[in-house]
């Protein structure tokens, strides 16, 4: 059973997907009013107004993902989530047309004053040229930030007879050419434009992006909106140059805190404004839910999910070619992990053979949370294996070759300590499953799933015979048993399995029996 804690306002409608699924249990609460409960759940659920920080991460030890229903994840502490294994998923595109219908209603109302006609005219004023506007026809509009928000406006912009300037440094120049739009430097933009309109996310970049000193070189008259980010235009630099009228009004969705209490912009009669409501249309707040409550469901089905923050994004297309490996080398670097009992320095992993023509990242994120996850107490999943690793200066490398040593497909993994190394080949076939089939460079075929000792002992006669004796003895059953050998006489090996792990006593007793090398325990 899975307990998913809803922390904000999401509308219960678009939850249906976990209200419907069985095994999942959804409670509706504050943060505060869950405080006692918090570590019993495996998922959180919010909009903008609760705040992920690390302190809360910490307080809910069993947390696997974290849904924002929304874009912005500016709420949520990303790299703690991730430094905590925890998945974080947002709804990318559910609330771009709200966002974009809404700044554009927000352009429309400052053009022509609305808000403030509005006003007038319900404390029984009359007073039409006071309230003179300006037409958007014909008007440059700059956008800063051309992703889904800033596309969607640019098309709107364009209807309304606007020129459409725009400054995005990761605008490809295709995309500029299919919208239509002229791509600028934020340099070049703020001079030409009458309107400027920022779609950024808030980042360590983006925040003052817009500040006294660029926005000086803008013509004077200009307006101003933010319907993204409290603070993407510094608001005290805003508020000067609104008092000297260089910036002729702004209007705000968005505020550095919110509700904004006391911010001295609310005072000026040309800063019109809303409670950050982009997305407060029944449209979006469906759209986001459904997003999320599906992202959740899928996740905790064990299945990708197509919009983590943390994770590379996965199509279904793509989960389904890399699936047969994923549990593959997570298993082989669970044999690693067990069978070096020192530190490790370096984890390489070598992909081989015609299948492997995908993004093997999420593989090789999977083989080292196999790697460590025998080793740390705390979660280690493919959300933070990479930073587990590099905390530890553990090297990782990854190569895709041609050879598959005779098989279809062949992944080798070496796991290297500072005396000692483990080399593990396995492969996967069609209908039949996965197997380890070379351990040290040594042949043998096992499916890599329960109890089981490793022995590396002298080949000769006798040995086999001896562990099966002392394990006999003592009634412990051996369920699959292989053995491999390079030359006759040389070094061989022994895998054998067991329905239970074997014991500390059972292990000290066959360690002591003569012409065995070293042997391992590994449950996988
Ligand atoms: N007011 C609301 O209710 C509301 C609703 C939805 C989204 N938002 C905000 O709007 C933002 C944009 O949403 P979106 O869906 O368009 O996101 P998006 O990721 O599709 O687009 C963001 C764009 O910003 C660009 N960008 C990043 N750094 C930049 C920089 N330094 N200078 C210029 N451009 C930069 C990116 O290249 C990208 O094209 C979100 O991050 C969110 O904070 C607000
Ligand atoms: O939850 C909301 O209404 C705001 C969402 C919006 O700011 C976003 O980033 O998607």
């Amino acid at each position: 059973m899975y307990r998913i804690l809803v922390a904000d306002a999401i509308k219960p409608e678009g939850l249906e997907p976990l209200l419907q699924a069985s095994e999942i249990e959804l409670i509706q609460k504050k943060i505060e009013e869950a405080e006692e409960s918090l570590h019993e759940f495996d998922a959180l659920l919010v909009r903008s107004a609760t705040k992920v920080t690390e302190e809360l991460i910490e307080k809910m030890p069993n947390l696997k993902i974290i849904a924002r229903a929304g874009v912005g994840v500016d709420n949520i502490d990303v790299p703690a989530a991730t430094k905590h294994g925890i998945v974080v998923v947002n709804a990318p595109d559910g609330n771009t047309i709200s966002t974009a219908e809404h700044t554009f209603a927000m352009m429309a109302a400052l053009a022509r004053h609305i808000p403030q006609g509005h006003s007038s005219v319900k404390n029984g004023e009359w007073k039409r040229s006071a309230f003179t506007g300006t037409e958007l026809y014909g008007k440059k509009l700059g956008i800063v930030g051309m992703g889904r928000i800033g596309g969607e406006i640019a098309k709107r912009a364009k209807v309304f007879g606007m020129d459409v300037l725009v400054f995005d440094p990761f605008l490809t120049s295709d995309r500029a050419k299919k919208l239509n739009v002229t791509s600028l430097s934020l340099e070049e933009l703020l001079p030409l434009a009458d309107i400027i309109t920022v779609h950024t996310p808030l980042t360590s970049e983006t925040k003052g992006l817009l500040n006294k000193d660029n926005l000086r070189t803008c013509k004077k008259g200009v307006y101003l909106l933010n319907c993204a980010r409290g603070g993407i235009i510094d608001e005290d630099d805003l508020y000067e140059l609104l008092l000297e009228n260089h910036v002729a009004g702004a209007a705000l969705d968005v505020f550095v805190e919110e509700p904004p209490a006391g911010n001295k912009l609310l005072e000026l009669d040309s800063v019109i404004t809303t409670p950050h409501l982009g997305a407060s249309t029944k449209e979006a707040q469906f759209n986001v839910a459904t997003q999320v409550a599906q992202e959740v469901l899928v996740f905790l089905e064990g299945n990708p999910v197509a919009n983590s923050i943390n994770l590379p994004a996965i199509s279904k297309e793509q989960f389904e070619k890399v699936q047969p490996y994923y549990q593959l080398v997570k298993q082989m670097g669970s044999i690693g992990s067990q069978c070096m009992k020192e530190g490790i320095n370096e984890i390489s992993v070598t992909y081989g053979g015609e299948a492997f023509h995908f993004d093997t990242s999420i593989l090789t994120k999977s083989l080292i949370s196999g790697v460590f996850k025998t080793r740390l107490d705390g979660p280690v999943n493919e959300v933070n294996a990479l930073l587990i690793a590099k905390e530890r200066g553990v090297t990782i490398g990854e190569k895709i070759s041609t050879d598959a040593y005779g098989y279809a497909n062949c992944i080798s993994v070496t796991v290297k300590g500072d005396n000692r190394q483990l080399d593990i080949r396995g492969t996967h076939v069609e209908n039949y499953g996965s197997r380890i089939v070379s351990l040290n460079g040594f042949n043998i075929e096992f499916l890599p799933e329960g109890n089981f000792l490793y022995i590396q002992h002298t080949d000769q006669p006798g040995v086999i015979g001896n562990v099966g004796r002392i394990l006999g003895d003592d009634e412990v059953n051996i369920a699959t048993m292989q053995v491999g050998r390079k030359q006759a006489g040389g070094e061989a090996i022994m895998v054998l399995s067991f329905d239970k792990p074997l014991s500390d006593e059972m292990f000290e007793k066959l360690n002591e029996l003569p012409d065995i090398s070293f042997m391992y325990r590994m449950s996988l």
